[in-house]
């Protein structure tokens, strides 16, 4: 590639250019025949934009708030796994990256850096994800830590019970390195000559009896929101809400747990219509263009969650790299506002995008 990258797709080259192998094939990756990965990203071009011309488009606000957070746009940063693995950084520059951005990073149970060490390397507004573990005291240990160290909500995963099958970490015999956060508490490193042995430490360590009645147990042990992660039907989004949780995260986990689980911008908008607008629905799945972020508001979303973008930015100029995927969303999105004749995500509505199924309607 000649020049800078000037979109995410070209960053995803440079992080291919800069990993080895094994590690590229850890975060680039999918389940089984990664139908679901391929369909996260088609699903979005099959949405089409309908934009409004002539409105005075000289000023445009991207900001909003998230769960009572101001934000310069509805974009935040999803929990990724092992940051280190792509810079040696690790979640520390990921963080100063959101920082200089003015966007919220999750901040992944499976990070690299130690909660401590992304809490005191800026001021970037934190969310911390959980997995349970069958050690759930070693859980509430981190729910506290986090707690003591400002970040604002939990996200709990709840697509993880198992791993899902990754066939490029099996192959590898995808290394589980030793997570800082729970030197001892517990070991990460685990060891199987059978394949990934990332699979091993989480079949090793992750609760997979976890059920709707423990979101009652996280309540127990922490003041801080909860959000879900993970919805992908109306009937769970209905259980969210009975469980009190203060948002909820339509995911698919990229697509890297069930395959054949649908692309996650196919459902959102079931989600949103069952949560009535009781709590806020985020998404995440796919999002590599500023219009995939216009597509997500327009169906429902009050911010989108960005993934594998931020990791490849990461892996190919650390911090720097961060910072330039992230404006590099935030200038595709503000254009497209600006292109389809909304000053404000609040103008963003319903009838600014046709799904597939609405594109063929013919009006006689
Ligand atoms: C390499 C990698 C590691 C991930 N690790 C976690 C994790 O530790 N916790 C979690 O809840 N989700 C994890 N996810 C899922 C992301 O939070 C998010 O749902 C997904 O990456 C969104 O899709 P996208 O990559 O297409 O943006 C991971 C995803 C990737 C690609
Ligand atoms: C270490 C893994 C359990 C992290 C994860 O959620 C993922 O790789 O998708």
């Amino acid at each position: 590639m000649a020049g800078e990258p000037v979109n995410v797709n070209e960053f995803e080259e440079l992080a291919r250019q800069a990993l080895p192998n094994m590690y590229y094939d850890f975060f680039a990756g999918g389940a089984e025949d990664q139908y679901t990965l391929k369909e996260n990203i088609e699903a979005f071009r099959r949405i089409i934009i309908r934009p409004r011309i002539l409105v005075d488009v000289s000023k445009i606000d991207m900001s909003t708030t998230i769960l009572g957070h101001k934000t310069s746009a509805p974009i935040m940063i999803s929990p990724t796994a092992m940051h280190k693995l792509a810079h040696h950084e690790g979640e520390v520059a990921t963080a100063r990256g959101a920082a200089a951005c003015d966007v919220i990073m999750g901040l992944s149970y499976m990070s690299t850096c130690t909660v401590e060490e992304v809490a005191s390397s800026c001021n970037a507004v934190r969310f911390f994800q959980i997995y349970v573990y069958k050690r759930r005291d070693i859980t509430a240990l981190m729910v506290h830590r986090a707690e003591k160290n400002g970040f604002g909500a939990i996200i709990l995963t709840a697509d993880t019970p198992r791993l899902g099958r990754r066939e490029a970490d099996i192959k590898n015999k995808m290394i589980a390195p030793q997570l800082k956060n729970f030197e001892g508490l517990i070991s990460t490193e685990y060891v199987s000559d059978k394949g990934s042995n990332i699979e091993a430490l989480a079949a090793g360590t992750f609760d997979a009896s976890l059920c709707w009645k423990d979101i009652e147990w996280l309540k127990s042990i922490t003041k801080l929101p909860i959000l879900i992660k993970g919805v992908l039907t109306s009937e769970d989004a209905i259980k969210a809400i009975e469980a009190g949780v203060a948002g909820i995260i339509v995911s698919n986990h990229g697509a890297r747990q069930l395959d054949y689980a649908p692309a996650t911008i196919s459902v959102l908008e079931e989600v949103v219509h069952a949560v009535q607008g009781k709590v806020p629905v985020f998404f995440d799945g796919g999002v590599r263009r500023g219009t995939d972020i216009f597509k997500a508001l327009a169906l429902g979303a009050k911010a989108v969650l960005i993934g594998r973008a931020v990791i490849y930015g990461l892996a190919a100029k650390g911090e720097l790299g961060v910072k330039q995927v992230i404006q590099m969303l935030k200038d595709e999105f503000e254009l497209t506002m600006a292109l389809s004749g909304c000053c404000s995500v609040d103008d963003i509505t319903r009838s600014h995008v046709k799904t597939e199924k609405e594109r063929f309607i013919c009006r006689m």
